[in-house]
Protein backbone atom coordinates (compact mmCIF):
# COMPACT_ATOMS: atom_id res chain seq x y z
CA UNK A 1 0.00 0.00 0.00
CA UNK A 2 2.64 2.60 1.15
CA UNK A 3 4.48 1.53 -2.33
CA UNK A 4 1.55 2.09 -4.24
CA UNK A 5 0.65 5.77 -2.60
CA UNK A 6 5.08 6.16 -2.93
CA UNK A 7 4.69 5.60 -6.84
CA UNK A 8 1.02 7.76 -7.40
CA UNK A 9 2.90 10.57 -5.22
CA UNK A 10 6.21 10.63 -7.42
CA UNK A 11 3.69 10.54 -10.77
CA UNK A 12 2.02 13.45 -9.26
CA UNK A 13 4.95 15.78 -9.07
CA UNK A 14 6.46 14.23 -12.46
CA UNK A 15 3.10 15.61 -14.28
CA UNK A 16 3.01 19.07 -12.25
CA UNK A 17 6.49 19.09 -12.96
CA UNK A 18 6.07 18.26 -17.17
CA UNK A 19 2.78 20.78 -17.12
CA UNK A 20 4.91 23.43 -15.65
CA UNK A 21 7.44 23.05 -18.34
CA UNK A 22 4.70 23.13 -21.15
CA UNK A 23 2.73 26.09 -19.74
CA UNK A 24 3.72 29.06 -21.00
CA UNK A 25 4.63 32.04 -19.11
CA UNK A 26 5.15 34.46 -21.91
CA UNK A 27 3.73 38.06 -21.05
CA UNK A 28 0.41 39.01 -23.31
CA UNK A 29 1.22 42.33 -25.24
CA UNK A 30 -2.14 43.83 -24.42
CA UNK A 31 -1.53 43.36 -20.23
CA UNK A 32 1.70 44.63 -20.27
CA UNK A 33 1.81 47.88 -18.75
CA UNK A 34 1.59 51.12 -21.54
CA UNK A 35 4.20 52.97 -22.96
CA UNK A 36 4.58 56.42 -23.34
CA UNK A 37 3.01 56.84 -26.32
CA UNK A 38 0.70 55.07 -28.80
CA UNK A 39 3.19 54.96 -31.63
CA UNK A 40 5.57 53.06 -29.06
CA UNK A 41 2.57 50.47 -28.17
CA UNK A 42 1.23 50.20 -31.90
CA UNK A 43 5.54 49.09 -32.63
CA UNK A 44 5.21 46.63 -30.08
CA UNK A 45 1.91 45.22 -31.10
CA UNK A 46 3.72 44.31 -34.42
CA UNK A 47 6.57 43.09 -32.83
CA UNK A 48 5.32 40.93 -30.30
CA UNK A 49 2.72 39.80 -32.78
CA UNK A 50 5.55 39.22 -35.95
CA UNK A 51 7.42 36.80 -33.90
CA UNK A 52 4.57 34.86 -32.20
CA UNK A 53 3.49 33.95 -35.52
CA UNK A 54 6.91 33.36 -37.23
CA UNK A 55 8.96 32.03 -35.08
CA UNK A 56 8.90 28.44 -35.21
CA UNK A 57 10.99 27.68 -31.94
CA UNK A 58 11.60 23.98 -33.11
CA UNK A 59 13.38 24.42 -36.06
CA UNK A 60 14.42 27.97 -36.16
CA UNK A 61 18.50 28.13 -34.85
CA UNK A 62 20.15 31.13 -36.44
CA UNK A 63 17.58 34.47 -36.22
CA UNK A 64 18.44 37.91 -37.36
CA UNK A 65 17.89 41.29 -35.45
CA UNK A 66 17.56 44.01 -37.38
CA UNK A 67 17.96 47.86 -36.55
CA UNK A 68 15.69 51.00 -35.40
CA UNK A 69 13.14 51.40 -32.78
CA UNK A 70 10.62 49.01 -33.96
CA UNK A 71 13.00 46.23 -33.88
CA UNK A 72 13.78 46.76 -29.90
CA UNK A 73 10.23 44.87 -28.95
CA UNK A 74 11.69 42.08 -31.17
CA UNK A 75 14.73 41.59 -29.61
CA UNK A 76 12.59 41.54 -26.25
CA UNK A 77 10.42 39.29 -27.10
CA UNK A 78 12.76 37.23 -28.21
CA UNK A 79 14.17 37.49 -24.45
CA UNK A 80 11.10 36.84 -22.70
CA UNK A 81 11.17 33.10 -25.01
CA UNK A 82 14.71 32.70 -23.20
CA UNK A 83 12.78 33.30 -19.70
CA UNK A 84 9.76 30.88 -20.50
CA UNK A 85 9.61 27.35 -19.12
CA UNK A 86 8.06 25.98 -22.41
CA UNK A 87 10.48 27.59 -25.20
CA UNK A 88 13.54 27.84 -22.91
CA UNK A 89 15.41 24.48 -23.98
CA UNK A 90 15.10 25.37 -27.42
CA UNK A 91 15.44 29.54 -26.88
CA UNK A 92 18.53 28.71 -25.31
CA UNK A 93 20.21 27.27 -28.69
CA UNK A 94 19.32 30.47 -30.97
CA UNK A 95 21.87 32.70 -31.89
CA UNK A 96 21.00 35.74 -33.37
CA UNK A 97 22.82 38.01 -36.10
CA UNK A 98 22.64 41.85 -35.85
CA UNK A 99 22.65 44.28 -38.85
CA UNK A 100 24.57 46.81 -37.12
CA UNK A 101 25.73 48.44 -33.91
CA UNK A 102 22.55 48.76 -32.02
CA UNK A 103 20.85 45.30 -32.59
CA UNK A 104 24.32 43.86 -30.99
CA UNK A 105 23.68 45.61 -27.89
CA UNK A 106 19.61 44.92 -28.51
CA UNK A 107 20.57 41.12 -28.47
CA UNK A 108 23.22 41.12 -25.29
CA UNK A 109 20.76 43.04 -23.07
CA UNK A 110 18.07 40.89 -23.91
CA UNK A 111 20.20 37.77 -22.51
CA UNK A 112 20.70 36.25 -26.14
CA UNK A 113 23.16 34.93 -27.66
CA UNK A 114 25.31 36.41 -30.14
CA UNK A 115 26.66 35.24 -33.35
CA UNK A 116 28.00 36.27 -36.79
CA UNK A 117 27.34 36.98 -40.65
CA UNK A 118 30.46 35.44 -40.95
CA UNK A 119 29.91 32.26 -38.89
CA UNK A 120 26.03 31.56 -40.01
CA UNK A 121 26.07 32.80 -43.84
CA UNK A 122 22.74 31.16 -43.96
CA UNK A 123 20.21 32.18 -41.28
CA UNK A 124 16.38 31.17 -40.64
CA UNK A 125 14.20 34.15 -40.22
CA UNK A 126 15.38 37.74 -39.95
CA UNK A 127 13.12 40.51 -38.41
CA UNK A 128 13.84 44.36 -38.93
CA UNK A 129 12.26 47.48 -39.66
CA UNK A 130 11.15 49.47 -42.61
CA UNK A 131 10.77 53.09 -43.27
CA UNK A 132 8.34 52.18 -45.89
CA UNK A 133 6.39 49.31 -47.60
CA UNK A 134 4.57 49.27 -50.98
CA UNK A 135 1.38 47.57 -51.77
CA UNK A 136 4.28 44.98 -53.38
CA UNK A 137 6.27 44.29 -50.26
CA UNK A 138 9.39 46.71 -51.50
CA UNK A 139 10.57 48.53 -49.25
CA UNK A 140 12.90 51.51 -48.25
CA UNK A 141 15.13 50.87 -45.27
CA UNK A 142 18.02 53.05 -44.23
CA UNK A 143 16.48 56.05 -42.59
CA UNK A 144 18.22 55.22 -39.57
CA UNK A 145 21.45 55.04 -41.22
CA UNK A 146 21.60 50.92 -41.17
CA UNK A 147 20.78 49.51 -44.92
CA UNK A 148 24.09 47.56 -46.15
CA UNK A 149 24.13 45.33 -43.19
CA UNK A 150 20.34 45.17 -43.15
CA UNK A 151 20.82 44.06 -46.76
CA UNK A 152 23.46 41.27 -46.44
CA UNK A 153 21.50 39.71 -43.42
CA UNK A 154 18.17 40.20 -44.95
CA UNK A 155 18.80 38.63 -48.50
CA UNK A 156 20.78 35.80 -46.49
CA UNK A 157 17.63 34.40 -44.38
CA UNK A 158 14.79 31.86 -45.95
CA UNK A 159 12.43 34.08 -44.50
CA UNK A 160 12.38 38.22 -43.72
CA UNK A 161 9.70 39.54 -41.72
CA UNK A 162 9.33 43.16 -41.60
CA UNK A 163 7.79 44.97 -37.99
CA UNK A 164 6.44 48.33 -38.43
CA UNK A 165 4.10 51.02 -36.97
CA UNK A 166 0.88 52.16 -39.49
CA UNK A 167 2.69 55.07 -40.42
CA UNK A 168 5.08 52.74 -42.51
CA UNK A 169 2.05 51.23 -44.49
CA UNK A 170 2.30 53.49 -48.05
CA UNK A 171 -0.88 53.36 -50.23
CA UNK A 172 0.63 52.26 -53.36
CA UNK A 173 4.04 53.31 -54.44
CA UNK A 174 7.24 53.99 -52.53
CA UNK A 175 8.16 57.52 -51.41
CA UNK A 176 4.60 58.77 -50.98
CA UNK A 177 4.91 58.25 -47.06
CA UNK A 178 8.54 58.47 -46.89
CA UNK A 179 9.80 61.64 -48.35
CA UNK A 180 12.90 61.79 -46.70
CA UNK A 181 14.35 60.39 -49.74
CA UNK A 182 15.81 56.87 -51.03
CA UNK A 183 19.02 56.30 -48.73
CA UNK A 184 21.79 55.35 -50.34
CA UNK A 185 25.14 54.21 -48.52
CA UNK A 186 28.39 55.28 -50.29
CA UNK A 187 31.59 55.45 -49.95
CA UNK A 188 33.50 58.44 -48.12
CA UNK A 189 35.50 59.60 -51.08
CA UNK A 190 33.12 59.12 -53.80
CA UNK A 191 30.15 61.27 -52.61
CA UNK A 192 30.67 64.32 -54.73
CA UNK A 193 30.82 62.26 -57.89
CA UNK A 194 28.09 59.91 -56.37
CA UNK A 195 25.56 63.39 -55.89
CA UNK A 196 25.96 64.52 -59.16
CA UNK A 197 25.24 61.38 -61.03
CA UNK A 198 22.27 61.26 -58.99
CA UNK A 199 21.07 64.86 -60.02
CA UNK A 200 22.42 64.14 -63.77
CA UNK A 201 22.19 60.96 -65.08
CA UNK A 202 19.40 59.68 -62.79
CA UNK A 203 17.51 62.59 -62.56
CA UNK A 204 16.55 62.62 -59.17
CA UNK A 205 15.15 65.97 -57.64
CA UNK A 206 17.06 66.28 -55.01
CA UNK A 207 20.48 64.77 -52.93
CA UNK A 208 21.82 65.31 -49.88
CA UNK A 209 24.61 64.09 -47.75
CA UNK A 210 22.77 63.18 -44.70
CA UNK A 211 24.46 65.23 -41.99
CA UNK A 212 24.73 64.35 -38.29
CA UNK A 213 24.16 67.15 -36.44
CA UNK A 214 22.89 67.89 -33.91
CA UNK A 215 24.64 65.11 -32.23
CA UNK A 216 27.59 65.67 -34.59
CA UNK A 217 28.83 67.96 -36.63
CA UNK A 218 30.04 66.70 -40.02
CA UNK A 219 28.24 63.98 -42.56
CA UNK A 220 27.04 60.72 -40.56
CA UNK A 221 28.77 58.18 -40.86
CA UNK A 222 27.88 54.39 -40.81
CA UNK A 223 28.86 50.73 -39.38
CA UNK A 224 30.84 50.14 -42.25
CA UNK A 225 32.38 53.89 -42.00
CA UNK A 226 30.64 54.71 -45.00
CA UNK A 227 28.48 58.05 -45.82
CA UNK A 228 24.48 58.34 -46.52
CA UNK A 229 23.11 60.21 -49.41
CA UNK A 230 19.12 60.92 -49.08
CA UNK A 231 17.66 61.01 -52.55
CA UNK A 232 14.54 62.11 -53.72
CA UNK A 233 12.67 60.91 -56.68
CA UNK A 234 9.31 61.38 -55.30
CA UNK A 235 7.03 58.73 -56.09
CA UNK A 236 8.58 55.36 -57.32
CA UNK A 237 6.93 53.22 -59.35
CA UNK A 238 9.53 50.98 -60.20
CA UNK A 239 11.86 49.78 -57.46
CA UNK A 240 13.74 47.32 -58.48
CA UNK A 241 14.39 49.72 -61.89
CA UNK A 242 15.76 52.78 -59.51
CA UNK A 243 17.34 50.09 -57.75
CA UNK A 244 19.37 48.67 -60.45
CA UNK A 245 20.20 52.14 -61.73
CA UNK A 246 21.74 53.32 -58.35
CA UNK A 247 23.78 50.33 -57.94
CA UNK A 248 25.37 51.12 -60.99
CA UNK A 249 26.85 54.13 -59.90
CA UNK A 250 30.56 54.41 -59.26
CA UNK A 251 30.64 54.72 -55.23
CA UNK A 252 27.41 52.97 -54.57
CA UNK A 253 27.59 50.27 -51.79
CA UNK A 254 23.63 49.72 -51.61
CA UNK A 255 20.17 51.53 -51.94
CA UNK A 256 17.53 51.39 -49.38
CA UNK A 257 15.59 49.88 -51.90
CA UNK A 258 14.88 46.03 -50.91
CA UNK A 259 13.43 44.60 -54.08
CA UNK A 260 11.38 41.15 -53.41
CA UNK A 261 12.77 40.51 -50.06
CA UNK A 262 10.55 40.42 -47.49
CA UNK A 263 8.11 37.48 -46.96
CA UNK A 264 4.94 39.77 -45.07
CA UNK A 265 5.30 42.92 -42.94
CA UNK A 266 2.78 43.35 -39.62
CA UNK A 267 1.85 47.40 -38.78
CA UNK A 268 1.00 47.92 -35.56
CA UNK A 269 -1.98 50.40 -34.69
CA UNK A 270 -2.62 52.31 -31.94
CA UNK A 271 -5.65 50.45 -30.71
CA UNK A 272 -4.15 47.33 -30.33
CA UNK A 273 -4.69 45.80 -33.82
CA UNK A 274 -2.06 44.21 -36.24
CA UNK A 275 -2.56 44.61 -40.19
CA UNK A 276 -0.77 42.05 -41.94
CA UNK A 277 0.63 42.55 -45.98
CA UNK A 278 1.90 39.79 -47.98
O1 LIG B 1 18.39 52.31 -40.88
C1 LIG B 1 17.47 51.92 -40.24
C2 LIG B 1 16.66 50.76 -40.56
O2 LIG B 1 16.47 50.48 -41.91
C3 LIG B 1 15.34 50.70 -39.78
O3 LIG B 1 14.92 49.39 -39.79
C4 LIG B 1 14.26 51.60 -40.36
O4 LIG B 1 14.71 52.93 -40.42
C5 LIG B 1 12.96 51.56 -39.53
O5 LIG B 1 13.20 52.02 -38.26
P1 LIG B 1 12.07 52.21 -37.16
O6 LIG B 1 11.65 50.86 -36.70
O7 LIG B 1 12.71 53.02 -36.10
O8 LIG B 1 10.94 52.94 -37.83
Amino acid sequence: MRFMLRNLTNLAQFSVRRSARNMSTLPDVHHLPQLHSTLEQAKRFAAYRAVDENLDYLNHRVIGVGSGSTVIYVAERLGQYLLDPKYAVHASQFVCIPTGFQSKGLILTNGLRLGTIEQHPSLDIVFDGADEVDVNLQLIKGGGGCLFQEKLVSTSAAKFVVVADYRKRSPKYLGTNWVKGVPIEVVPTSYIRVLSDLKTKLKCKNAVLRQGAPAKAGPVVTDNCNFIIDADFGEIEHPEILHRDIKMLVGVVETGLFIDNASKAYFGNPDGSVDLRV
